[in-house]
């Protein structure tokens, strides 16, 4: 399959803080990735150099095997970006036939309609007289307003409500199915888990980690054996055990970190401790986001 996207040791720096640090990164035509990571880990400055607004000071950037400040290119790709300034005192149809006349075959204002849930009624309205969860189906609009083979989103979810972000994820998987390549940013986990067949993690802007959303969090987060006992002494006979990384309780139950259940499990009844509803949970990628997170605060604390 061929690559929509190349980024080769690139590596930007605003003044002297090293925004993103000699990343490569490899994006194949009709792949949905997400760029996730938390604040300023470098996810909006990355995409922003994939989509040539911003130069980096080393390495190579390609979109569609050229560079992305090429007229060519910039008329197959669509972007959303977190800041949407529009001509506030135009209506929502003449913004929208503005920018469907800076492409060679934009989609007719009936597609734009269906794929972006913009209402008739929205039409009417003056951009600057429309809602948030509005100004977002409008910039979802303009991303697509020239039929792009290449969708970027950056956070396009921040502020909607549940049912608008279920609704726009929707619109997303149609895009999808019709062979877009679709790359975004966000902060929610989740929407990086249900949404994207790969995920790449960025912390201090670095790629920690790449690869399909299972992988990625079979390889970064830790399991657990986790049961309920009556026996006042079960962490401390667990401490003892080869491979636990860590016990405590929470709420009644008793958590043993380890990355050897199977062994862990053999020697919860080798020493006899009374136990029931025994489980094996599998870690959550939020932890591993929040450990990052916290890694970081700590870090800016000394
Ligand atoms: N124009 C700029 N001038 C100076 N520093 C910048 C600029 N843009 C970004 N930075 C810095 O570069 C680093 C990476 O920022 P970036 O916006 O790429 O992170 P991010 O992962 O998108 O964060 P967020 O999730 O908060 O949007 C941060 O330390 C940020 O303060």
């Amino acid at each position: 399959m061929s690559n929509v996207i190349i980024l080769e040791n690139v590596s930007k720096k605003f003044g002297k803080v090293q925004a993103v640090n000699n990343v490569s990164i490899s994006i194949e035509k009709g792949s949905a990735v997400a760029i996730l990571g938390p604040n300023g880990a470098g996810k909006t400055t990355t995409i922003s150099m994939m989509l040539g607004l911003l130069d980096p000071n080393e390495g190579k950037v390609e979109l569609l095997g050229k560079s992305p400040k090429q007229v060519a290119v910039r008329n197959k790709i669509g972007a959303m970006l977190q800041e949407v300034s529009v001509m506030d005192m135009l209506k929502v149809h003449e913004v929208l036939t503005m920018f469907r006349s800076y492409y060679s075959s934009p989609l007719s204002m009936e597609e734009l309609i269906a794929l972006t849930g913009l209402e008739k009624a929205d039409l009417k309205k003056k951009a600057d007289k429309l809602s948030g969860g509005q100004k977002r189906r409008l910039g979802f609009a303009i991303a697509l307003a020239g039929n792009p083979d290449v969708i970027f989103f950056d956070e396009p979810t921040v502020g909607l409500d549940t049912t608008a972000r279920r609704k726009f994820w929707n619109k997303v998987e149609s895009l999808k199915e019709k062979g877009k390549t679709i790359i975004f940013t966000t902060h929610y986990l989740e929407e990086a888990d249900d949404f994207s067949e790969r995920i790449i993690l960025f912390n201090n802007g670095e790629i920690i980690a790449d690869g399909e959303p299972e992988d990625i969090k079979r390889n970064l987060t830790t399991r657990s054996v986790s049961f309920e006992t009556e026996d006042q002494d079960a962490i401390a006979k667990m401490e003892t055990v080869d491979t636990v990384m860590r016990c405590y309780e929470k709420d009644g139950v008793v958590y043993v970190v380890t990355e050897d259940t199977d062994f862990v499990l053999s020697e919860l009844f080798r020493l006899n401790i009374s136990a029931k509803n025994i489980r094996i949970n599998q870690g959550r990628l939020d932890d591993v986001f929040e450990q990052l997170t916290g890694d970081k605060e700590e870090a800016e604390a000394g």
